[in-house]
């Protein structure tokens, strides 16, 4: 065993012994181990290691330390992407590891992901713990509530939604109308090199502003642009291994001083912004006429005060509004922003894509959602940007809600669950070659679009994206209407230009680079 890991081991040991000491638990608490279970009681976890590394009878009551000398590796930070998919490799699609001291299972493959959350839809549907944002959200809000105030707030919100325009005409001419708005922002830049996070995301920021506030800022807004640089720090921040290490080792953590301790900062400033926004509307509301999703809460709030048990109250507002627009924001900016890089990358695929938007609309109007079914390439090129940005890789943890059979297996109630979102995006049974960026994924033999049930860049039942429909429409929109007026080129070789992500862990997010918008 090479020198370097036996550090890291003894490192990791110290830390998790220390830890364990002070909460009594198990001098073992934090050794990842690798384990596979099988069925036994359903409580009881059994652990099957071929028997020449690890004796399976009689069970450990408590997993052991699997030396690393085995040739078993510790689940490290850095490793967080990567090694579901070593181990899948050798264990199969349904297996637990432990993430510190906590036992996740983790579910790989198309197959594995969609039988959890599709056919086992109700029992996969609890949300997972992550000890980053626990600790800030304590379980409010939409994006991390479970049981009944989940059930509550994700019915309100997709309603909700739903009545500000959600899937309807109005909402389509919003979009178009920053859309619009950004094409004259890149204009301004002359063809020079320019960095495109701050515009796009002050583009799709704004969409998800004028339903949760109401209100658009524009693209000079010195409060909204520190707004939008807070929400990028914060995906940055999520994805540190100081955070990972937070994710692992909570207990110890907490207590330490470190970069993990910013996002605490960032969420503040996040909060305060919300906060502001809903005494705002406090003042000025009229029942009769709602103006966005902070009204429409308001309102509720007002009609359930009687009830002890509402979830309707000033918490579970703000922190739900806090999750659409911190979901709504970065996550469509992202993806855009790697579309971009990929379009730069492949000049041959941004080719075709302007000479379908030429052929179908044109120069002289803005594009619309119903252009979306008569643009098979550039509906998959969405698709595969998508697929190969992977952008949450390893989606939210999910948690299973009672003691669940799957696969041969008892999950315990309560027990934590990753559906590795990647894994079905670059499964090699549904995309051919999933490690190349190739949009004939999503192209039947006559050109026409081809669904693939692997695509799950929005996850799966219960829990599935909220905003899936707003975001579907954001990414035709504004990726048409951008290439409408500009090419896109590199100020670097194509060759050159890295793909590699600038930060992955639980999210993938594009490196950053400049791009020159020639005019068309
Ligand atoms: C390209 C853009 C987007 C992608 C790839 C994406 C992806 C995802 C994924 C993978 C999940 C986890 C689902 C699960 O737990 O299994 C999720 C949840 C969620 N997303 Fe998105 N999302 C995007 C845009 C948006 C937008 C625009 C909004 C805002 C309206 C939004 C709001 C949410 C919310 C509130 C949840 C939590 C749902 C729940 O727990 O019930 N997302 N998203």
């Amino acid at each position: 065993m090479e020198l370097k890991g036996q550090i890291r081991w003894c490192v990791l040991t110290a830390l998790t012994r220390s830890g364990a000491a002070r909460s009594g638990q198990s001098c073992y608490l934090g050794m990842v181990c690798i384990l596979r279970e099988i069925q036994s009681s359903p409580r009881e976890w059994v652990s099957v290691f071929p028997s020449a590394s690890w004796p399976s009878v009689p069970p450990p009551a408590r997993p052991a330390h699997m030396p690393l000398s085995s040739g078993q590796r510790l689940f490290f930070p850095s490793d967080l992407q990567s090694f579901p998919l070593q181990l899948r490799e050798k264990y199969g699609p349904v297996f637990s590891v432990l993430l510190g001291p906590r036992r996740v299972v983790v579910l790989c493959g198309h197959e594995a992901v969609k039988e959890a959350l599709v056919d086992h839809a109700e029992k996969f549907s609890g949300r997972g713990g992550m000890p980053t944002l626990d600790r800030i959200f304590q379980g409010y809000g939409v994006i991390l509530a479970n049981g009944e105030r989940w059930k509550q707030l994700r019915q309100f919100s997709v309603a909700t939604l739903r009545s500000l325009g959600m899937g309807k005409r109005s909402l389509q001419e919003r979009i178009a109308e920053e859309a619009l708005c950004l094409v004259e922002e890149i204009r301004k830049t002359n063809g020079s090199p320019f960095d495109p996070s701050r515009p796009v995301s002050h583009a799709v920021g704004n969409v998800i502003s004028s339903i949760v506030f109401g209100d658009r800022f524009d693209h000079q807004d010195q409060t909204f642009l520190t707004l939008l640089d807070v929400i990028q720090n914060l995906f940055l921040e999520l994805t540190s291994p100081w955070t990972q290490f937070y994710e692992m080792f909570p207990g110890i953590m907490r207590f330490l001083p470190g970069p993990h301790n910013r996002i605490l900062q960032h969420v503040k400033v996040l909060h305060n912004f919300v906060t502001e926004r809903v005494q705002r509307n406090q003042k000025t509301l009229d029942p009769g006429s709602p103006r966005d999703y902070i009204d429409t809460f308001l309102i509720k709030m007002e009609e359930e005060k009687q009830n002890p048990q509402s979830e309707f109250h000033t918490k579970n507002l703000t922190l739900s509004v806090v999750h659409l627009f911190f979901g709504g924001t970065e996550m469509v900016s992202a993806t855009l922003r790697y579309g971009f890089l990929l379009l730069m990358k492949y000049p041959e695929v941004q080719e075709k894509v302007h000479q379908e938007i030429d052929g179908v609309v044109g120069r002289n109007r803005s594009p619309a959602a119903e252009d979306r079914s008569r643009m098979p390439y550039t509906h998959a090129v969405i698709h595969e940007i998508q697929r190969f940005s992977n952008i949450l890789p390893l989606g939210i943890p999910h948690a299973v809600l009672r003691d669940t059979q799957f696969r041969g297996y008892i999950l315990p109630k309560g027990t934590d669950v990753f559906c590795v979102l990647g894994s079905a995006l670059r499964d090699p049974r549904h995309f051919r070659d999933p490690e190349r960026f190739n949009p004939g994924n999503f192209l039947d033999e006559n050109g026409g679009f081809k669904k693939n049930h692997a695509f799950v860049a929005f996850s799966s039942g219960k829990r599935v994206c909220l905003g899936e429909g707003l975001a579907r429409m954001e990414l035709f929109l504004v990726f048409t209407s951008v290439l409408q007026h500009f090419t896109l080129q590199s100020p670097i070789d194509p060759q050159d230009i890295d793909l590699t992500p600038k930060a992955s862990g639980f999210w993938n997010i594009p490196p950053k680079y400049r791009v020159c918008a020639l005019p068309r």
